[in-house]
Formats: C-alpha cells, structure tokens, sequence
C-alpha cells in the first residue's frame, strides 16, 4: 500500500489504452489526441472486435474505448466477450447519433461509460481519466483481495502502513522478553490485540494468555478476582479461589485500562511485580507465580501521576517496555485492507457467504476520521454486511445505512479532517456538522470529568439520561475516559 496516501494511485504506472474502431483514420487521430494527453499512457488500436479480443489475451490494458457500430461483432458483442476475459476492464462505448440507446444497454452490459461521436476532446479526457482511476481502483482492490484471502480471517494486526510497521517490529522484540509491557493508544486501536500477539508471538504462546477488563470488574471485587481467595475469607467465600494472575501462571495477565484501577490495589499490584508472589484474600501465605503481565490504557498515565492518582512507582515497574498504538486517522492507508479483512471476518461470524466492496466506498472509508478507531470500522462495515442483501456493498448501501450523502469529491477537496460537507443537501449537511459537533463535545466533556456521568451531566446541563442516550448512539463507553 502507498505511505503518503490513502488514495490508490500506484497501480498501473503505465495503463495501457485500447482503442477498437473501423474507421482506421478517426482512430489514428483519437490514438494521437489521447497520447498527446496522456503521455504516460500506452494507446493500441484494433479494427474490430475480433482483433480486440485477442489484444486482451496477450495483454491487460486498463481501458477499452470501443465503437458501436462495426461489421462483424458489434460493439454490445464486444463488451460482453471482453468482461468475460478481463472483468476488471473499464470500457467507454463510442457511439454515433442515433445510437444512444444502444450505448445504454452496452452500459447495462457492463460497460463503463458511453461518448458520443463527434467526441469533444475535454469530455474525452475527464472520461478517460476517470475509466483509468476505477482500473486503478479495481486492480488495487484485487491486490487487497488477494492478501485478505491470503491472510485468513487469523486473528491479526492488519495493516502495511509505515505505522504498522514500525508497532509489528516493536511487537516481535518485546514478545522475546519476560519485561512488564505498557500499551498506549486511543480506545479501540487495537491495543488488546496487540497483547494478544505479543503473547503468541512469544515464548509463553502455550501457556494461557487473559484479558482482565479493569473497570468492568467491581472494585471491592477486583482484589479477590485477580489474586484469589480462600475459603472464608469473606461471607460467601464457601470455597478456595484461584485469581487470575494463578489462572495465567506460566502464560501473560492483560491488564486493560490500567489507568482506572484504584490507589490500594495499585499498591497490591506492585507487590505482585515486584516478588513475583500472590497474596489471595484471607490466606496468610503467599503464592509463587510466573506471569507475564501486559498493561494497557487509553489515558495519559503522566497526567495521572502528576495528579497523584495513579503511583509512579507502579508505572515505571509497568513500563519498562512501551508500545503506541497508532490512531486510525493516522494510517488511513490501512483502511481499505482493515475493512475486507473486517467483512471476511464478518461474514465468516454470520456465516453467510463471502461478500465484497466496491473500490468506491474503499476510498470513501478511507476518507473518514475513525474516531473510535477500528473498532468504529469494524462496526460500520458489520452494519454495512448486515444491510447488504447481495454480494457487493455499494456506495448506494452506503448511503442508505450510513445516511451521509458525502461524496468522494468533496472529501477530497475539503480534506480530509473537515467535519463535514458544506455543500450538497442542506438537512444532510447540517446533520453531519451536529453528528461531529457532538462527538466532539461529549468527547472533551468526558475527557474534563474524567468520565463521570453525573458530573458531565451537571455541567453539560443535561439529564444523565439524555447524556447517556447520546453516548450510546455515538457507540461511547465513559469508562473509556475514566
Ligand atoms: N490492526 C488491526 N487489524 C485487525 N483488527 C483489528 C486491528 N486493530 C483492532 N482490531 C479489531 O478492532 C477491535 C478493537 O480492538 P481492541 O479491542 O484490540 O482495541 P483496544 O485498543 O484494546 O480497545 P479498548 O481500549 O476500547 O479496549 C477488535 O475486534 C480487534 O480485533
């Protein structure tokens, strides 16, 4: 994939342009209108479609500009044979006055686009231009394809992307050391995956590998659930009870959002990390133990030293190695790989049979902010696999479920951190400008109370019902910010 962009534009250096057409002088002088507009482009010609047919055998040009009306097979013949050979061509029918209505049935037959002679030369160009575009498109999607199929729908860090890169190769070096691992990264980067490969990537792959999600567990109960407990050591406890950190022994305990757990189990923890030993709840001796523990958190645990929530002590033992994990919106070049990766994934879940996505609506995920990351992706292309009854995910689906009627081009010239359109529908608009204004302004409401609902109520001046009403329909979890 190309670093500097997540557009697709190095497939097809060279394209190749076919040019089918009896009339040997209009041909020659369209050939040399064409190279002369395009001249890193390569223009062939063949009088008829049979001659047509077998330039495609012998090579893959990206674009067939053919005429309609030629003796032997015509030209509706001819669109028919060739997407049989090459179904990935993008071809242009030329048609004369009079035959506009064939051109539409040659487009209901798979071609591309249509001209009408005599061609204007600017309509031929912003034609041709956008036929070599969607071979580009097309021949990118089919590399990616090709990966996705390669890659199986295995549990993995999908992504080619400089940052990607940079997070496998970190990945591989810290899962052949017994070192605490701090993860870092916005909420659904991957962050849980990335432990998850460190484990497998390393020598403790066997042994078992556990996710402890801090903030789910309740806090009076996080203590005995991590290091145990034995039998009455509280009213309940009718029998002795391993903890997790026994439950992981000889494998890796992953911590999630370190940064929520509280003062006095922090400080139990750091005794764990430091002797290697768990005390379970009521025992009176300790327990060897051999884990590997990966921290992870999407706060700035700095912030919270200062603050003096969380010990420095506990962070320098956590972060003797450190991994970032990137934002989405950073390496948009990942998207379109993330996204047929997710759908096979999605479809494997549902067991439906594999569908796919055009290359438009692959460079239009790529154009989006991501702010919840790949598990945002994820969601909207389970949503887009939901609503797709065929086998293809369409920008006409698109629209439909996502409801935002931006189109590519305004992506492109607004750029690509611009909340939304300024043009178009104004009701479409106007519910893009809300949609991001909200995300924005629950996001710094909960990054400033640290994610409590009551508080962020209070000062937002609405009701924790309607907040929380709104944190939902966003796919925002509080404890993300806590
Ligand atoms: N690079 C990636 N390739 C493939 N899938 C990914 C990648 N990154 C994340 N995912 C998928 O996205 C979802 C969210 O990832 P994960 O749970 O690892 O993120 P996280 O950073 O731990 O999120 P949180 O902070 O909210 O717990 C998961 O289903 C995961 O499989």
């Amino acid at each position: 994939m190309p670093e500097h962009s997540p557009t697709i534009t190095d497939a097809a250096e060279r394209p190749t342009i076919l040019l089918v057409d009896d009339e040997q002088d209009f041909s020659r002088g369209l050939s040399r209108l064409i190279q002369g507009y395009f001249p890193h482009s390569e223009v062939s010609r063949a009088e008829n479609g049979r001659m047509a047919l077998a330039k495609l055998q012998e090579s893959r040009p990206q674009l067939m500009i053919t005429d309609l009306r030629m003796p032997g097979m015509n030209g509706m013949q001819l669109v028919a044979e060739a997407l049989k050979l090459h179904s990935g061509l993008s071809i242009v029918v030329l048609s004369g006055f009079g035959t506009i209505e064939t051109a539409v049935q040659a487009l209901q037959a798979g071609a591309y686009d249509f001209l009408t002679k005599p061609v204007e030369p600017e309509q031929l160009f912003r034609v041709i231009q956008k036929g070599l575009e969607r071979a580009r498109l097309l021949e990118e999607n089919d590399r990616l394809r090709q990966i996705v199929i390669r890659q199986g729908t295995r549990e993995e860090l999908i992504g080619s992307g400089k940052e990607m890169q940079r997070v496998r190769k970190a990945i591989s070096a810290i899962a052949q050391s017994e070192y605490t691992v701090l993860i870092n990264g916005e909420s659904g980067t991957g962050k849980e995956s990335a432990a998850r490969l460190i484990h497998r990537s390393g020598p403790r792959a066997v042994k078992p590998f556990i996710t402890v999600d801090c903030p789910s567990i309740p806090e009076n109960l996080l203590e005995s659930e991590l290091f145990g407990y034995v039998k009455g050591a509280f009213t309940g406890a009718d029998r002795d009870h391993k903890g997790l950190f026994a439950a992981a022994d000889g494998g890796t305990l992953h911590l999630d959002e370190i940064g929520d757990i509280s003062l006095p189990i922090q400080a139990k923890l750091l005794r764990c990390l430091q002797s290697g030993e768990v005390r379970p709840v009521g025992a009176n001796k300790a327990i060897q133990v051999d884990v590997r523990v990966v921290a992870s958190t999407n706060r700035d645990l700095t912030a919270a030293l200062q603050e003096k929530t969380f010990r420095e002590d506990l962070f320098y033992r956590l972060n003797v190695l450190s991994l970032t994990m990137p934002p989405l919106r950073e390496r948009l070049e990942d998207v379109p790989l993330l996204a047929m990766h997710l759908l096979r994934c999605t479809c494997r879940e549902s067991g439906e049979p594999e569908k796919e996505m055009t290359p438009e609506v692959l460079q239009w995920l790529s154009h989006r902010p991501w702010p919840g990351n790949v598990r945002e992706l994820q969601n909207v292309v389970r949503r887009l696999s939901v609503f797709c009854s065929g086998s293809c995910i369409d920008m006409d689906l698109v629209h439909m479920v996502i409801g935002e009627p931006v189109t590519e081009e305004d992506r492109q010239t607004m750029g690509n951190d611009f909340p939304a359109p300024l043009s178009g529908v104004y009701k479409d608009a106007k519910a893009q400008v809300i949609e991001s204004f909200t995300r924005q302004y629950v996001g710094n409401l909960l990054r400033e109370t640290n994610g409590n609902i009551s508080e962020a109520a209070r000062i937002s001046g609405l009701s924790r019902v309607a907040l929380q009403k709104i944190l939902s329909r966003l796919g925002e979890r509080a404890s993300n910010y806590r």
